[in-house]
């Protein structure tokens, strides 16, 4: 049986390619240099799954950004309007353009704006949305697929250059132009597809691995004829390549006929997320057919289960014969740490967690002793069920008080005192905002010299109380700061925190956290998603202190700030013992402790951020109500327990609510911030349509760009809002934090910002 990766991490261990990258951007590495650093990560990466015996090594998955961009290149997709950067392109290799697409672009007399980014799947992990229109031209732009498959040659590997599939790529696209669907451009696309095909072959690619994870979605008829053309045409061009078509994050389910039929020789399924579909699959797999069985979990850091996993071999070897069988990652590593190894320090990691777990190159080493097993090496498995069963029955993990918490849980406490429309009232008498009020999301810039701050006090170069006295500074000063540009609702800028999750998860019981665990969120930005592996409950306070002291130094309202269950859950590895549900109840009621001690501290405003709820929905709409009645349920466990006057906010970005508006409204904040500014305000016309009946702050500009924005283009968009909402509803902010921003463009834009809602103000009292 032969063994199969999807892809890599690749931003570096120690995240090199994230450190070279922001250096090069700053002027501060060569070209030459960042080359050289991908290079070796490259080389890193094929050697570590050639000395673990891997036989398909995925090449291609490596990416200076962004692999949907990479394909972007590949194919030629530049949106017009960065044609300058095109025009100018020296090499196809040169990065400018590239980064101009991904980050945007400022210099030499342009202003272009980036590409959009979104949310890869159910994943936290970022893409660059391709844009087309429609007059869309493709070419081979670059040959990153070849040449990275050359590269690995040169060093006596043979890859498995994997690239975003045709049909893929397209339905993850967005249309630039009405009355374009990206599915007409197909006949078009697929030339460029067949010649990278072609060049790959001709350099000796035996197997490709072409993704196409929309086969896992709901797909309309039409939707699915594309993948019958695009492969009926790739398979008679290319009659002697080995295609493998990876499907992942889910089950084919009525798509299992589709892919069943295309003309591939090996077809890859995710039976980590649906094992329940491998009974279909053997049934229609035609014979001849390679069926990769992708058993080691890409998502998650714990240790595989090899006697469950050697059950789907065997039932698959069974139906279809051991040699047509290949053993896989579920996805790619991507979405896992690098190295379980790097993680040292046991007062961070206790040893005993940590025998629990397996990061990438621990599940590319499973991978090869599932194969061991096979071949008869018993003490492989039966180190894995004792080190399982271990975990099952540890003390750690259970907690009786925190499971009979949850369990008694009634509607009343999901449910606040009375409903909007008298909070509102309560909270207006209370707070005595004017209208149009302004606030901020939460985070103010994370400088250099803050996160400095922390990793002196990780190293013990400064105290505890050294290190709260400047952050203490910091927050006085942005107090201040905001004071003097006139915002209504302060907030004490979130500098304490290294991450929105991890933070909470560094403080509550039944989480543990690491050292060197990132993941690569988008571009160069990473994320150290902590571990649940308990039942969760609060100790101690984990926000208070920092809010009731940015609370002492203004008479404005402070808004505590918090993260809420749904999210903290979604970006952190969960645990594989018990439902999602039922350990986002558990952080829902250690959220509601908090909420309640800023509540008696004195804090009028809390909010209690949700970004990910959006993200977290199935993939497959028959699945969406169950999630989004437990996703709101646990919302609202976690901010029910305050009195009328408190108000409470949420915030989410990334977020395409029109199809789940009526849930957002059952979460029945005060206030809600959302992302619009990027879509000029659309999503406002959904709230609009559903009546939504609480406050709105629909984000006025795009946090993540250092542009400036105008305040005329502020109150347009506020005047777009007021034509769709009751002005006594709107709220003025930016779209999302502003952790990733730098101080200058920071306070030109709120001030601008503040002028939006002044001018707003006076338009009505002129009315
Ligand atoms: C809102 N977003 C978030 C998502 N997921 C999260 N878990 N958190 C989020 O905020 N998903 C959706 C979006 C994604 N957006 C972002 C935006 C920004 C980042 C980001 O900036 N990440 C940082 C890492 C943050 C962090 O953990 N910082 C630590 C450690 C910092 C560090 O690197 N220290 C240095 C030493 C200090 C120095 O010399 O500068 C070191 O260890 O070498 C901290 O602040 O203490 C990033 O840099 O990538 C992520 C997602
Ligand atoms: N309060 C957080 C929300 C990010 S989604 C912040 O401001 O960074
Ligand atoms: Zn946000």
């Amino acid at each position: 049986m032969q063994t199969n990766v999807l892809g890599y991490p690749r931003i570096g261990s120690q995240r090199e390619l994230k450190k070279a990258c922001e250096a090069y951007w700053a002027g501060k590495m060569s070209l030459e240099k960042l080359q050289l650093t991908a290079r070796q990560l490259r080389r890193q990466h094929w050697e570590t799954l050639q000395q673990a015996g891997i036989d398909l090594i995925p090449s291609n998955d490596f990416s200076l950004y962004d692999q949907v961009l990479d394909m972007c290149l590949m194919t030629g997709a530049v949106p017009a309007r960065f044609q300058p950067l095109l025009d100018k392109l020296v090499s196809a290799s040169s990065p400018e353009l590239y980064f101009a697409m991904a980050r945007g672009y400022q210099k030499n007399g342009l202003d272009i704006t980036a590409m959009e980014m979104t949310k890869w799947f159910d994943t936290n992990y970022h893409y660059l949305v391709p844009e087309f229109n429609a007059g869309q031209q493709f070419r081979v732009l670059s040959t990153k697929c070849v040449d990275e498959f050359k590269e690995a040659l040169a060093l006596g590997i043979t890859t498995k250059p994997v690239l975003l599939g045709p049909v893929s790529f397209l339905l993850l696209g967005k249309s630039k132009d009405t009355g374009l669907h990206t599915s007409q451009l197909l006949e078009q696309l697929l030339p460029v597809y067949i010649q990278l095909l072609q060049s790959l072959q001709q350099a000796g690619a035996t197997w490709v691995q072409l993704d196409e994870p929309c086969l896992v979605l709901d797909l309309t008829a039409g939707q699915q004829a594309l993948y019958r053309y695009a492969y009926t045409q790739i398979g008679k061009a290319l009659p002697s390549l080995q295609l493998m078509l990876a499907t992942y994050f889910g089950p084919l389910q009525e798509n299992t006929e589709l892919a069943l039929q295309l003309p591939v020789q090996a077809l890859h399924i995710d039976l980590v997320r649906a094992p329940e579909q491998l009974d279909a699959i053997l049934q229609g797999i035609p014979d001849g057919m390679l069926l990769s069985l992708g058993i080691v979990n890409g998502r998650n850091i714990w240790k595989n289960d090899y006697e469950r996993s050697l059950q789907l071999i065997r039932q698959a070897a069974a139906a279809i014969g051991e040699e047509r069988l290949l053993l896989a990652s579920s996805c790619s590593l991507l979405h896992t740490p690098y190295d379980l190894d790097l993680e040292t320090d046991e007062a961070v990691l206790t040893p005993h967690i940590k025998s629990w777990m397996a990061f990438a190159k621990q599940k590319v080493q499973e991978l090869a002793e599932l194969r061991q097993i096979l071949a008869g090496d018993n003490s492989l498995l039966e180190a894995n069920q004792a080190c399982l069963y271990e975990k099952s029955i540890a003390a750690i993990v259970h907690k009786p008080a925190v499971k009979a918490r949850v369990e008694a849980l009634t509607e009343a406490d999901a449910t606040r005192q009375h409903p909007f429309h008298i909070r509102q009232q309560a909270q207006e008498a209370l707070l005595q905002l004017p209208l149009f009020p302004t606030t901020t999301i939460g985070s103010f810039p994370q400088t250099a010299e803050i996160r400095q701050l922390r990793a002196r006090l990780k190293k013990g170069d400064i105290t505890p109380a050294e290190y709260e006295t400047a952050i203490r500074a910091a927050i006085a000063d942005a107090v201040k700061w905001q004071e003097g540009l006139g915002l209504d609702v302060l907030v004490h800028g979130e500098f304490e925190r290294n991450d929105m999750v991890e933070y909470f998860g560094e403080q509550l019981e039944g989480f543990v956290f690491t050292q060197n665990g990132w993941v690569q969120s988008y571009g160069s930005r990473c994320v150290k998603p902590p571990v649940i592996y308990g039942d969760v409950q609060r100790s101690q306070p984990m926000t208070v202190a920092w809010s009731s002291y940015a609370q002492s130094l203004t008479r404005k309202p402070m808004k505590g700030m918090l993260t809420g269950p749904v999210t903290i859950l979604q970006w952190s590895f969960v645990r594989d013992d018990q439902p999602r549900a039922d350990t986002t109840l558990q952080i829902a009621l250690a959220i509601r402790d908090e909420v309640a001690e800023l509540e008696k501290a004195g804090i009028q405003v809390i909010q209690v951020d949700e970004p990910a709820i959006r993200e977290g929905l199935p993939l497959r709409k028959a699945r969406w109500k169950a999630y989004l009645d437990w996703a709101v349920r646990a919302f609202r466990v976690s901010v029910s327990c305050v009195k009328d006057e408190t108000q409470v906010h949420t915030h989410m970005c990334y977020s395409e609510f029109n199809d789940i508006i009526d849930s957002i409204a059952a979460m029945d904040a005060d206030v809600i911030t959302i992302e619009t500014s990027r879509s000029q305000m659309e999503l406002l016309e959904a709230f609009a349509a559903f009546r939504y009946p609480n406050e709105i702050g629909p984000g006025v500009y795009d946090i993540h760009s250092p542009r400036v924005p105008t305040i005329t283009e502020m109150t347009e968009l506020l005047e777009k809002a007021a034509q769709l909402l009751p002005a006594r509803n709107i709220w003025v902010n930016p779209d999302c934090g502003l952790k990733t921003r730098k101080w200058p463009e920071t306070e030109q834009a709120l001030r601008n910002m503040v002028a939006a809602a002044q001018e707003m103000r006076a338009n009505v009292l002129a009315e």
